[in-house]
């Protein structure tokens, strides 16, 4: 006898404890952006979306987040549709960095990693002892204590976006969703946010989903690398396998070399218009 439907809301055995997109189709009006996708994210693990331009990695993103309504499938957390989960709870459990998001004006650094605490705070409860060590944690692990007194407008692009890493730290979901952590960071920033990703999936149990431009630093960091093109996964790559400059070329249109990283031993890839002689 076949097994019967989970009622809407009701966890399915085999997805306990995971975040999984299932059969997903997203977009814009009615226009499907992202396409019949499936995968199931790594628990305490970092998944990367990389992808060229237009891909959809942002409209994938947005609906595992709830901020778009799928065209059809599900994104289910521990085996129940994020649909049909009251908004509170799931943002005690699910967080999202979107790609530009607005700071309402006069915010201080230090307003702006409170709000993280709102999903924990109940309908009368004050802030509580818990509320200002989340706080402090996040803004002393993004290094963006020094100006908790400043307004947001006032700080640099960097500045602000460990801001909003740090309120998304603040929310101490299981999962964090971000889109393009790493834009406006100087190479060093960037360096310490994907360290501070990794960290947070192996000291803290976290599971990490970023949007990521860069595709070696994709590499390198992240636990997972799923490649989008055309609203499809093309790609997928598991734990530090290697990625061909042919399955580059497919994914981004761009032909790439592959030159050995000297500590690791695995190939960083240079786009080939930029060794090319004629560019000299
Ligand atoms: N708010 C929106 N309203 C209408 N269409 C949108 C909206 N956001 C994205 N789109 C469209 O959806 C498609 C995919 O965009 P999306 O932002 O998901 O791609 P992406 O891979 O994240 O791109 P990028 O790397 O440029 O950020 C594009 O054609 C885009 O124009």
């Amino acid at each position: 006898m076949p097994a019967a439907e989970p009622a809407p809301g009701e966890a399915t055995p085999e997805a306990a404890s995971s975040l999984a997109v299932k059969g997903l189709k997203a977009g814009w009006g009615h226009t499907i952006v992202v396409n019949d996708v499936s995968f199931a994210v790594r628990t305490g693990r970092m998944t990367a979306l990389i992808g060229p331009n237009g891909s959809g990695k942002s409209t994938l993103l947005s609906a595992m987040a709830r901020l778009l309504k799928p065209l059809g499938g599900a994104v289910h957390l521990d085996g129940r549709s994020i649909h049909h989960l009251p908004t509170r709870a799931l943002a005690r459990d699910l967080g999202i960095l979107p790609q530009s998001p607005l700071v309402p004006e006069g915010l201080t650094a230090f307003d702006l990693v409170s709000r993280g605490r709102y999903p924990h705070q109940g309908f009368l409860s004050q802030w509580s002892e818990q509320d200002d060590a989340a706080v402090e944690t996040a803004m002393r692990l993004t290094g963006t204590l020094d100006f908790a007194r400043t307004p947001v407008e006032a700080l640099s692009g960097g500045q602000r976006q460990r801001c909003w890493i740090a309120m998304a730290m603040a929310q101490e979901t299981r999962v964090i969703l971000l889109d393009e952590p790493t834009t406006f960071l100087d190479l060093r920033y960037q360096v310490e946010v994907l360290d501070l990703l990794h960290r947070l999936t192996r000291e803290h149990g976290r599971t990490v989903v970023a949007v990521l431009h860069d595709l070696n630093m994709a590499l390198a960091y992240a636990d997972t690398v799923l490649g989008l093109k055309d609203g499809r996964i093309c790609v997928q790559v598991e734990d530090g396998a290697i990625l061909t400059p042919a399955q580059i070329a497919d994914l981004f249109g761009v032909e790439v070399v592959a030159v050995e990283n000297p500590r690791t031993g695995k190939p960083v890839f240079i786009p080939l218009a930029a060794v090319s002689e004629a560019v000299r």
